[in-house]
């Protein structure tokens, strides 16, 4: 038992320690993402074995932050830290809503992100079981969110779709556009905020990410979303050299 503790307090330690957050942007995501419960947090999956080291951010978004971390095994994941200082609860509050698979009717702010947390990793889960490639979703507590690290061996980070040269763009948009239609008929998932920033490119393969306000079907904001993320897919499908209507595209979503 006593040694159970000391090496989850030595797991947090060099957790913290090794975080290595450098420069001004780094030190400001340092001081604003780790508030206490957020370390405690990390500190229940330090001691689960999920995430032992942070190694640095990925990316400071809007509303979360990514970091590459290393679980007890010696694997590469990535850990996905919302804020709770800077998250669009409104914004939240609605996609939960009209979720069927939710039933939160709080204003707490904490609760709202938990809720978050757990739809992402649950959206995460449905599209893997249909085959969509999205990244294998590890565990969810609180505001964290641990998943597969999509990247090279040595843990360099896929690039987005949107900021690398697609060698195989024909492949890629169908590869996206079949993600789309079984995501749709299968998982009965609209992703919501699809586009070439929301796609990265692993050794070619395209991988579908931050799925977090993703909406089942039957949601009545659905179709406004599934039209939304086909207007940006031909966008960006454009600046790869691809040329598809969006009539084309929806035709290829509803054909099953
Ligand atoms: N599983 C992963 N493996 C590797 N990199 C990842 C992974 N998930 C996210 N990233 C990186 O972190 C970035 C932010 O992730 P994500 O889009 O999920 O967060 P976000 O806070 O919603 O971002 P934004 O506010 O910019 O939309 C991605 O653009 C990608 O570069």
């Amino acid at each position: 038992m006593c040694s159970k503790v000391s090496k989850a307090d030595n797991d947090l330690r060099k957790l913290l320690s090794e975080k290595r957050l450098k420069g001004d942007e780094d030190r400001k995501v340092g001081s604003e993402v780790f508030d206490r419960l957020t370390l405690e947090t990390l500190y229940k999956l330090a001691k689960m074995g999920y995430v032992n080291q942070l190694q640095g951010a990925i990316s400071t978004g809007k509303e979360a932050n990514v970091f590459k971390g290393v679980d007890d095994q010696g694997n590469f994941v990535a850990v996905k830290i919302y804020r709770v200082s800077t998250s669009d609860f409104k914004k939240m509050q609605q996609y939960i809503q009209g979720d069927p698979r939710f039933n939160v009717k709080t204003s707490n702010k904490r609760q709202i992100i938990n809720t978050w947390v757990t739809k992402e990793m649950r959206n995460l889960k449905r599209a893997l079981e249909v085959g969509v490639k999205v990244p294998k979703p590890l565990v969810a507590k609180n505001n964290v969110l641990v998943m597969e690290f999509i990247g090279d061996d040595i843990g360099n980070p896929a690039q987005l779709m949107r900021q690398t040269i697609i060698s195989n763009p024909d492949y890629v948009a169908d590869k996206i556009l079949n993600y789309v239609k079984i995501l749709y008929n299968n998982a009965k998932l609209v992703h919501g905020d699809l586009s070439g920033y929301n796609i990265l490119i692993d050794d070619g393969e395209p991988v579908i990410i931050d799925i977090s306000q993703g909406v089942t079907v039957d949601n009545p904001i659905s179709r406004e979303l599934l039209n939304r993320d086909i207007t940006n897919l031909v966008n960006d499908f454009k600046k790869m050299g691809v040329e598809i209507s969006k009539d084309e595209i929806k035709s290829k979503i509803m054909d099953v």
